[in-house]
């Protein structure tokens, strides 16, 4: 496909994610119709239409939409204008690109440094106050960090490597990696990140898919071998599977949506880690830790999930707190005297991290907080939310 062509491409899924469908399906369903195209292509599509649901805002200013929500074709122009590229290389008469632009698109938009706030840095306008009760100074540093692409974290297995070692294994398949602050087992690839699902290193369990924030959550807790711990939340095990490589655990995973964990068997298989699945009603009541996921908003992690930052609503915001809320309550009564209870989320917001821990530390005399941590996106991976709290003994 040529670049307009492509172009062309984002534009009609980025208009069917207007109406409200979701991204990645479209991208999914557009490869599915259109056989034909490469998986650079397909790449190239995905970029395009990732960085305009980061940049929805700014991209749709310099696209002449102003500040209201703006067509999959205003946001590529947009994208392009932002970039300094022509536009009218790629809008043109040529088979499958884009019409050229009409005189009106031709119209001098107002300098993006003049918009508000919101729109520079891309934030709905409810969620900007939330960021800054949280950020403070670093809110634009922190919400210009979201509107760049996430990078590609590896989690060495330490059962079944060393960083050396898996880092040669993944050289071998031509995929580069360095070594990254936020947590020991943590690489950030540098090249060949499309390689990484189909290379050696990761189908032998080596290394995992997993972001540096939430590796570093893992480092957070308080384990040691032989412990019971549950995964309340598990979802596809990725925290229950980087638990299971910092110690010899039992561990038992479990979500409310019991098919979200259909990977974990093989997932775990490969790295050479047991784990459990069970039903709530076959939980225990004397786990050393449990580890409640939660779901949350993602406002911490924009850069990798950007849509929900759209999709995110005052009602729902509450809901998820109410969720969060009863998940904590659950989970109290599975814990043996002198347990931990960790609770974690991908959020920056007050509302769904130290506000939680706080309302469930009144009603629960019986825990005392034991560590909390804020990782910002500004330490290079998603930002989460950490809180250790301990049972009574
Ligand atoms: C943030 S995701 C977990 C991600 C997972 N821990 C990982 O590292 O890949 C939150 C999970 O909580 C689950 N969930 C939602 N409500 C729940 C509830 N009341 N009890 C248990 N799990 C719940 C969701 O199905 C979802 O899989």
């Amino acid at each position: 496909m040529t670049p307009a062509a492509r172009l062309s491409a984002a534009i009609d899924i980025l208009d069917d994610v207007r109406a409200g469908e979701n991204a990645e399906r479209m991208l999914t369903s557009w490869a599915r119709a259109n056989r034909f195209a490469g998986s650079k292509d397909r790449a190239a599509i995905r970029d395009h239409v990732f960085d305009a649901l980061r940049c929805r805002r700014s991209y749709g200013w310099l696209g002449g939409a102003g500040e209201g929500q703006a067509s999959g074709r205003q946001l590529m122009l947009g994208a392009l204008r932002a970039a300094q590229a022509d536009p009218d290389a790629l809008f043109c008469e040529a088979r499958f690109a884009p019409p050229p632009l009409t005189a009106e698109e031709r119209l001098p938009v107002p300098p993006l440094a003049g918009a508000p706030e919101g729109v520079r840095l891309d934030c709905p306008d409810w969620l900007l106050p939330l960021y800054r009760e949280t950020l403070g100074a670093e809110t634009a540093p922190v919400l210009e960090a979201l509107r760049h692409r996430a990078a590609l974290f590896l989690r060495v297995n330490r059962r079944k490597a060393t960083l050396a070692y898996a880092l040669e294994v993944l050289a071998a398949d031509g995929i580069a990696a360095v070594p990254h602050p936020l947590s020991e087992t943590a690489l950030r690839v540098t090249r060949g990140a499309r390689a990484v699902a189909r290379s050696q290193a990761y189908l032998s369990g080596l290394v995992e898919i997993q972001d540096a924030g939430s590796q570093a959550i893992i480092d957070a807790l308080p384990l040691e071998d032989g412990m019971a711990v549950l995964d309340y939340c598990a979802g596809g095990g990725g925290k229950a599977l980087a638990m299971g490589a910092r110690a010899d655990l039992r561990l038992t995973a479990h979500d409310v949506d019991a098919a979200r964990m259909q990977d974990i068997a093989p997932r775990a298989s490969r790295a050479g880690i047991a784990i459990a699945t069970a039903r709530a009603s076959g939980l225990s009541d004397r786990y050393d830790l449990v580890l409640c996921d939660v779901p949350c908003s993602g406002s911490g992690a924009f850069a990798r999930s950007p849509q929900g930052k759209w999709a995110l609503t005052p009602d729902r915001l509450g809901q998820l707190t109410r969720i969060q809320a009863q998940i904590l309550a659950e989970v109290a009564p599975r814990l043996r005297p002198g347990g931990y209870l960790a609770y974690a989320t991908c959020s920056l917001f007050r509302c769904e991290n130290q506000e939680r821990i706080a309302a469930f530390l009144a009603a629960q005399p019986d825990f005392t907080p034991v560590r909390d941590r804020l990782i910002s996106p500004l330490e290079g991976g998603d930002g989460f939310y950490i809180a250790v709290l301990q049972k009574r003994l």
